[in-house]
């Protein structure tokens, strides 16, 4: 007889975590089990107290406890490992059950409930193989202290038919009922299944029963009453993996292929939905957005039809996101598929339009916007002009004329300048379009132009491609849809298409209009699931701010928002959140959801625990320096050692973050000479070279994450930056509001890198951002 074996998704994630020696023997267990699961050295046994759970041996110690999902037609039985665990802790009163809203397998791990959370439900657990000495029930339950029964439940506001209603596994529901704290809660849910861990943690947040219902439970239901009792048709629902000769491999991923294989169910419905239209999520950092692009780039590559070329686009803003975009999608979809996605950062995608549409030796050389700041003090002092700032003028070009693709001076004159202070008259227009006509043709004659003028001439020439192909397609459906043969062969336009058929684009909150503009024109409008886009308007640290409406790109009802952290501690999140939340009404922000509503970070959480991070004041800057090098050298000699004491490199997974280059040196310098620490400075490329611990400018740290963190220089007048921000309090106050905003979303950013450990320290006085 032979079995066909599964693995329960909580399961799997502890196998990761046991030794190599009982990993190697489950190996074998599956191999035999697969054989014959009647085969006498396994002793399959049913527990007592449900007839569903069986518990069959790995080794002396180790039980494995597995439910029985059907029987094929030619004999092959069909079984699921739903735990993997000492024999100490298998109990005669576990039990697994069809969730009646999503009709998946859950598993209830009562193992892992507090005892008093136990007690006060009236639960006691029998271990199912006691030792000799020890009696065969626990014994009973001690008389709980008169104290305990006046506090009130935590969840007292709810009933058991609302929990249930909502899809708490039945084992649970007493339980949830009779928790009273927050700790006890924790560990209800510890051994919970998805589900009810996310509404019991959404109620206790502060989520009303509707909302939980409307975010948590309508997208998983299965939308008709599952047969509780077909386990068959229950295995085909959940997300389990299956057991072959490749298990091995994959528990030895361990939990680095959670993401691969684990989507939340918020993340999957987002991943696999069909849009009609633009798509956009939203979320705090760390949420899996670009998990998300990432599966969504696998789905749609999965759907394409046969070919060669490269239909799919996934962009970025920055380019040392794209070599790890490039990375993580590799493992995750095979060579075959990831042949067909194009994966290029935004300004790479407007370097190839323009190399595309200009004659070899033309192209100009693109320079950053310092550089044009320059030229824009050089033009004004040989003009002797001092009407204007140069950082104004050059502000204005970039976000109203370049921003808008403002083509004449008398356009300019009619031009929105929304939220770019004072508003101008008429002349003073006059003015400014002369002095930007001056300062654009000096960069023409030295051969220059900036990343700001590539993109909006890059999305000039690509919408005028795209009106090529919209008018072939005009005319081809006006003459009845014939071939344009005599009026193609002319115009080499017979093989003229849009670029790609699918868009993915991450980190969306930094692009600009222009480049908004571009990546529209190279998909086709008419299509659906044409853009998905990834962003969070909170960690926006560019000055691009858009409205996709107004751009072509409606992503009106098709929006959708990730609120649980993979990444970040309860702790660290609730601190980082005082940074951009802050409680002060007087220093209220509001953010946009990249059209012209707003986005929040309402039902942001995290079930992850860890340190409360430290904020640390010193009253010099060398001070601070040394400082840090201990908290380094103390956090290294951690990292050394993992959870089961073997050595391992904690290279690569400490970092340091500071406000600018300058401090770069100065904190690399102290750290190689004093304190014997290697680093490697985080540039546009990625880490260079392999020292220990990373360093780098807080722009440098979008989308990245690492296991321990310290931001240092968070003084005040360094974050933001006062002597170049304060003159705008006065002169221009939405700048200078914009310019807050900016640097609270770095210190955000900054502080949202921190998987476990964080740790802020300053000199002098902090930043006016910190939670302190
Ligand atoms: N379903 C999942 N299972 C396991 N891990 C996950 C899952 N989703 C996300 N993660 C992990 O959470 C971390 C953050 O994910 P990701 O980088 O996608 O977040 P993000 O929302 O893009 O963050 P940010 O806005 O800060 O860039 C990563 O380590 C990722 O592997």
């Amino acid at each position: 007889m032979t079995a066909r074996l599964s693995l329960y998704r909580k399961a799997e994630q502890e196998l990761y975590k046991l030794n190599g020696s009982v990993k190697a023997e489950f190996y074998n267990f599956c191999h035999v089990f697969r054989n014959n699961p009647k085969q006498p050295g396994l002793r399959l046994k049913k527990l007592k107290g449900d007839s569903r759970i069986w518990s069959a041996r790995v080794n002396d110690s180790y039980r494995a406890l597995l439910a029985r999902a059907g029987v094929d037609p030619d004999g092959t039985e069909s079984w699921l490992v739903i735990a993997v665990r000492h024999r100490k802790d298998v109990y005669e009163e576990l039990q697994v059950a069809v969730n009646r809203i999503t009709g998946e397998i859950e598993f209830v791990d009562l193992a892992v409930v507090g005892d008093s959370a136990l007690r006060r439900a009236g639960i006691t657990l029998t271990p199912a193989e006691p030792d000799e000495a020890v009696p065969s029930t626990v014994p009973a339950p001690a008389p709980q202290p008169a104290a305990a029964a006046d506090v009130p439940p935590l969840l007292a506001a709810y009933s058991a038919v609302d929990l249930r209603e909502l899809g708490v596994a039945d084992q649970l529901i007493e339980l949830a009922l009779a928790v009273t704290d927050s700790a006890e809660l924790d560990q209800l849910v510890e051994g919970a299944p998805l589900l009810s861990k996310d509404i019991l943690y959404g109620l206790a947040s502060g989520m009303s029963i509707d909302e939980v219902r409307k975010e948590i439970t309508q997208p998983v239901e299965l939308g008709h009453e599952p047969d509780l009792g077909d386990f068959a048709a229950a295995l085909t629902r959940t997300k389990v993996t299956t057991v072959d000769d490749a298990v091995q491999a994959i528990i030895d991923e361990g939990d680095f292929r959670a993401w691969k294989v684990f989507l939340h169910p918020t993340q999957e419905r987002i991943v696999h939905r069909h849009y009609n239209g633009p798509a956009r999520v939203s979320g705090g950092p760390g949420t899996g957005k670009t998990i998300v692009a990432l599966h969504r780039v696998k789905h749609l590559a999965e759907h394409l039809p046969p070919g060669n070329n490269k239909p799919i686009l996934l962009t970025t803003f920055t380019k040392n996101l794209t070599t790890d975009l490039r990375q993580r999608l590799a493992s995750l979809i095979e060579p075959k598929l990831l042949a067909r996605v194009e994966i290029a950062h935004i300004d790479q995608l407007a370097a190839r339009v323009l190399g595309e549409n200009t004659a070899p030796g033309r192209a100009k050389q693109r320079v950053y916007n310092h550089v044009a700041l320059n030229e824009m003090r050089q033009l004004l002092a040989e003009l002797d002009d001092h009407r204007w700032e140069a950082e104004f003028l050059l502000e204005e070009w970039e976000q109203v004329i370049l921003g808008q693709s403002v083509p004449t001076r008398s356009a300019y004159f009619q031009a929105r300048r929304a939220g770019r202070g004072r508003s101008l008259t008429r002349p003073e227009r006059n003015h400014i379009w002369k002095l930007i006509e001056q300062f654009t043709a000096r960069l023409d004659k030295l051969g220059v132009e900036t990343w700001g003028q590539a993109s909006e001439r890059a999305a000039r020439f690509e919408i005028e491609r795209a009106a090529k192909i919209r008018a072939r397609r005009e005319y081809k459906d006006e003459i009845g849809g014939v071939d344009l043969i005599h009026r193609d062969n002319s115009s080499g336009m017979r093989y003229l298409g849009y670029r790609y058929r699918h868009i993915i684009v991450d980190e969306a909150q930094d692009l600009s209009p222009a480049h908004w503009k571009m990546l529209r024109a190279m998909a086709d409008p008419d299509l659906s699931n044409d853009i998905f886009i990834a962003g969070d308007t909170h960690q926006r640290i560019y000055d691009h701010q858009v409205s996709l409406g107004a751009l072509g790109i409606n992503i009106r009802g098709r929006s959708s928002r990730l609120t649980l952290s993979y990444r970040t501690t309860k702790e660290i999140l609730a601190e980082a959140l005082r940074v951009v939340e802050p409680r002060n009404p007087i220093q209220k922000v509001s953010y946009d959801d990249l059209d012209d509503g707003t986005d929040n970070l309402v039902g942001y959480r995290s079930v992850l625990h860890g340190p409360a991070p430290t904020f640390t004041p010193y009253e010099t800057w060398d001070e601070e320096l040394a400082g840090l090098a201990a908290t380094l050298t103390t956090w290294r000699q951690e990292l050394s050692v993992d959870d089961k004491g073997s050595p391992r490199d904690p290279s690569g997974h400490i970092a340091v973050c500071v406000a600018d280059r300058d401090m770069v040196s100065q904190t690399m310098y102290y750290l190689t000479t004093k304190a014997k620490i290697t680093c490697a400075e985080l540039t546009k490329d990625g880490p260079k070279g392999n020292g220990e611990v990373h360093v780098g400018t807080m722009h440098r740290f979008k989308g990245l994450e690492y296991q321990r963190l310290a931001i240092v220089g968070a003084s005040d007048g360094i974050i933001p930056r006062t002597h170049v921000i304060d003159r705008y309090r006065t002169e221009d106050p939405p700048r200078y509001e914009r310019e807050q905003r900016k640097a609270r979303s770095l210190l955000f950013v900054a502080t949202t890198r921190a998987r476990d450990a964080l740790a802020i320290s300053w000199h002098g006085k902090p930043s006016p951002y910190l939670p302190v």
